[in-house]
């Protein structure tokens, strides 16, 4: 018999229950809340007279509809406010720990998880949110779920499940200078299109994977979600270990040991079976763009905006051409001829310390270009101390960017951080959909580097020339 898969193998290791027709329930083992996905969560458990069933295993934190200036004054918008207040209240009901707009630990839920030591190697790790495989990093298995699902866990502390296929990423060599986490995904994605992973868990392996940072492979297995898959996980290495000791809620002591023990066996067996296998190498990777309104509309910085008219398949075709109307690009444009108004560097995806110096790095001594606005804004509130500690801020708003207060802002434009009609942004977040940023807003994703680069040339640049 074949060996099995990291996937496989924490999948049966939380197996509680498998029916004959593949059903299964999982046990969880962290449970993240935000205020978007959890107020019917709650309200279905008050109505039912269920309590949390373990709440020592559940998280919750505002991030989504907080705004990123002056929080004193409160929240303006009536729905907005209302989502946060019923977390406040429903963590305070349930004996749900809770990160409060005012706690320096609240950030976006995806940062805070790994930044607590919260989230663990081999753990079940469920959020009413698609980016929670960001947490895949750590060699967790972790998904989103919808609401229905977030109260069936607070209720039970288990998921029901059908177990997905396997798939294997590799992605050999080394990335050249310039060229990062972001671009290996936004690569992948552009290969494999937002359904090619539909089905499947992903493991990404491989020397380049491996040389990542933690942050780099946060950022990778984020956007697993944008090329739909339902989970993308690292196998844990001493790069992991290194990361996750000392944190807050990490094991400690005797714990830990034994926890580093069961760590170590958290990989794939060498005979394991996948049943999909793509390989990639980093040494023919570029910085990265994004063109359309799709995360798998990418094109290296060195390209030219493509033409829709060569695509055989006319769905397909006219959907290229729709984005395109929508980003206001004509096919043949230099990437590096792009103008861009605004620069947004922030989010789950590249939110994180080494996003931010990443961004300092090139912006320090240089100022944003005429005409163009930049907001930087940090994942979490110990990601914000940190930056403000290396004294990152100061470079930012001597570059003429704006330093904003921890959350989601404009990665959804969930709060007052938008773009206008027409407006085109050099963003660091995951999604490009139309509206994503704001009403008829145009966004082009990108890394840290490149987003700050094209905030102080007013376009697009390659930045391995800078
Ligand atoms: C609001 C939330 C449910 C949503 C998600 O699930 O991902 C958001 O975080 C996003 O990035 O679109
Ligand atoms: S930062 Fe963006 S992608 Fe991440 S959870 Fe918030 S809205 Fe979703």
């Amino acid at each position: 018999m074949a060996g099995t898969t990291l996937y496989d193998k924490i999948w049966n290791d939380h197996l509680v229950h498998e029916a004959e027709d593949g059903t299964a329930l999982l046990y969880i083992d962290r449970h993240l809340v935000h205020e978007v996905t959890s107020p019917q969560a709650f309200e279905g458990l008050r109505m039912t007279n269920r309590t949390v069933r373990a709440p020592e295993k559940t998280l919750a934190v505002v991030d989504h509809n907080i705004p990123t200036t002056n929080r004193a004054n409160g929240i303006e918008n009536e729905e907005s406010r209302i989502q946060v207040e019923a977390l406040a209240k429903n963590a305070a009901e349930f004996n749900v720990e809770y990160f409060s707009e005012t706690d320096n630990r609240q950030g976006i839920v995806h940062i805070i998880g790994p930044e607590q030591g919260f989230t663990l190697p081999g753990m079940t790790i469920v959020c009413g949110d698609s980016h929670t495989s960001t947490h895949g990093a750590f060699g967790a298995l972790a998904h989103g779920i919808g609401t229905s699902e977030v109260e069936h866990v607070l209720a039970t502390q288990t998921l029901i499940q059908k177990k997905a296929k396997n798939m294997k990423v590799e992605v050999t060599g080394d990335l050249g200078n310039g060229v990062t986490a972001k671009d290996i995904i936004l690569a992948i994605i552009g290969e494999i299109g937002t359904a090619g992973g539909t089905g499947y868990v992903i493991e990404f392996c491989g020397s380049a994977i491996e040389a990542l940072s933690m942050e780099g492979r946060m950022t990778v297995c984020n956007m697993t979600i944008e090329g739909g898959a339902r989970a993308g996980l690292i196998a844990p290495d001493e790069k992991t270990f290194e990361y996750i000791k000392g944190r807050p809620k990490a094991p400690s002591g005797k714990a830990w040991d034994m926890a580093l023990d069961y760590w170590k066996t958290l990989k794939s067996d060498e005979d394991a079976h996948f049943d999909k296998v793509i390989t990639l190498d980093a040494n023919n990777l570029t910085p990265i763009v994004s063109w359309g309104s799709s995360p798998e509309d990418v094109i290296a910085v060195t390209g030219e905006v493509p033409d829709p008219a060569l695509i055989q398949d006319e769905n397909k075709r006219t959907s290229k051409q729709r984005a395109l109307d929508y980003m206001g690009l004509t096919p043949g444009t230099k990437i590096t001829d792009i103008k861009i108004d605004r620069v947004w560097i922030g989010s789950c995806t590249n939110g994180r310390i080494e996003d931010l110096r990443a961004a300092a790095k090139i912006m320090e001594g240089k100022k944003i270009a005429e005409g163009v606005s930049a907001m930087v804004v940090p994942g979490s509130g110990l990601v914000k101390a940190q930056a403000e500690k290396e004294g990152l801020d100061k470079i930012f708003i001597a570059a003429g960017a704006e330093w904003r207060e921890p959350g989601c802002s404009m990665c959804l434009a969930m709060n007052d951080d938008r773009l206008k009609p027409e407006e085109r942004c050099a963003s660091t977040s995951n999604r490009n959909f139309e509206g994503r940023q704001g009403f008829k807003g145009r966004t082009h994703l990108v890394s840290p580097a490149m987003a700050a680069a094209a905030g102080i040339h007013g376009h697009f640049v390659d930045i391995r020339e800078l």
